[in-house]
């Protein structure tokens, strides 16, 4: 499968060490969309790709498949484009938390046939809580997320701060780059207002800590998610860049577990 990937900064940058210069598994870096090409020129040598600033020339290029891996802002003035020509695999899930782009978005998949992919992220047990939920017997669920101070706020802290304390719509306003996972679990759920949060700014840290508490007529669970941080950004866990090569594995598979 031939991959066109939107951006170039994290989580692009260790998708393209993993399928840029060779093929894994039949998965392939072919194309890769950014706003300015003399800045990322490298890329085109160091892995093999073609760099676009036109979204038409990206599209009509050798790919199959589309990867978001930019911010909301791409998700919104991109992505329905995309979808009426292209499967995509988006992981500023964020931009979903604005229900009209979601109702679009969704729209378009049936009308164009083409799958919408919301990788778990920095998170999992999406299976766990989309099943626990089947009959829409979800009573709550709440994430709480610690994250190391520096990569939330610029003021010295000594002990740790809750610096939010809401609902995952208002969590995701108020911190688009760090709760992207408050929209995914909300979407597996119980939606933007009843899914609860928690931000805390950790000077003791230095791994993004996702706990998800679920309660419903299935019982009770409880994940912890140690995340180790990216090198190239902080705020951003290795396991969300590994979550879309994941979802890219399973894409052509015909055995589905935990489907
Ligand atoms: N769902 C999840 O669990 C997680 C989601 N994320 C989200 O994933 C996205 C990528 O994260 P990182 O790679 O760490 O961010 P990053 O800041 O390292 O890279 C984003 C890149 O996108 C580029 N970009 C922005 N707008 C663009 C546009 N319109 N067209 C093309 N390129 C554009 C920027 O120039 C930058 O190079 C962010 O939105 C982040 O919030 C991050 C971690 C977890
Ligand atoms: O990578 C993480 O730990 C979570 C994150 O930034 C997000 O959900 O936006």
């Amino acid at each position: 499968m031939n991959i066109g990937l939107i951006g170039a900064g994290a989580i692009a940058n260790f998708l393209l060490q993993q399928l840029g210069e060779n093929e894994q598994n039949g998965l392939c870096i072919n194309s890769v969309y950014v706003r300015n090409k003399e800045k990322y020129e490298g890329l085109e040598q160091q892995f093999g790709i073609t760099l676009f600033t036109e979204l038409d020339a990206f599209l009509a290029s050798d790919i199959d498949l589309v990867v978001e891996a930019a911010t909301i802002e791409a998700v919104q003035k991109l992505v329905p484009t995309i979808l009426k020509q292209k499967p995509v695999v988006l992981i500023s899930i964020g931009a979903l938390a604005d229900e009209p782009l979601l109702q679009q978005l969704n729209e378009l998949a049936i009308q164009y046939n083409h799958e919408l992919y919301l990788p778990s992220g920095a998170i999992g047990g999406l299976d766990l809580l989309q099943n626990a939920n089947a009959l829409g017997t979800v009573k709550e669920v709440s994430l709480t997320t610690r994250k190391p101070a520096h990569s939330l706020i610029d003021q010295e802290i000594n002990e740790a701060q809750v610096i939010f304390e809401g609902t995952a719509r208002d969590a995701i306003r108020k911190f688009p780059k760090n709760m992207n996972v408050s929209i995914v679990l909300a979407l597996a759920s119980i939606g933007f207002d009843k899914t609860k949060v928690r931000l805390v700014a950790d000077p003791h840290i230095d791994q993004n800590i996702h706990q998800v508490d679920i309660i419903g007529n299935f019982g009770e669970a409880t994940f912890i998610i140690k995340n180790n941080p990216l090198p190239q950004n902080a705020k951003t866990s290795y396991l969300a860049a590994m979550s879309i090569l994941g979802t890219l594995q399973r894409i052509n598979d015909k055995l589905i577990i935990g489907g």
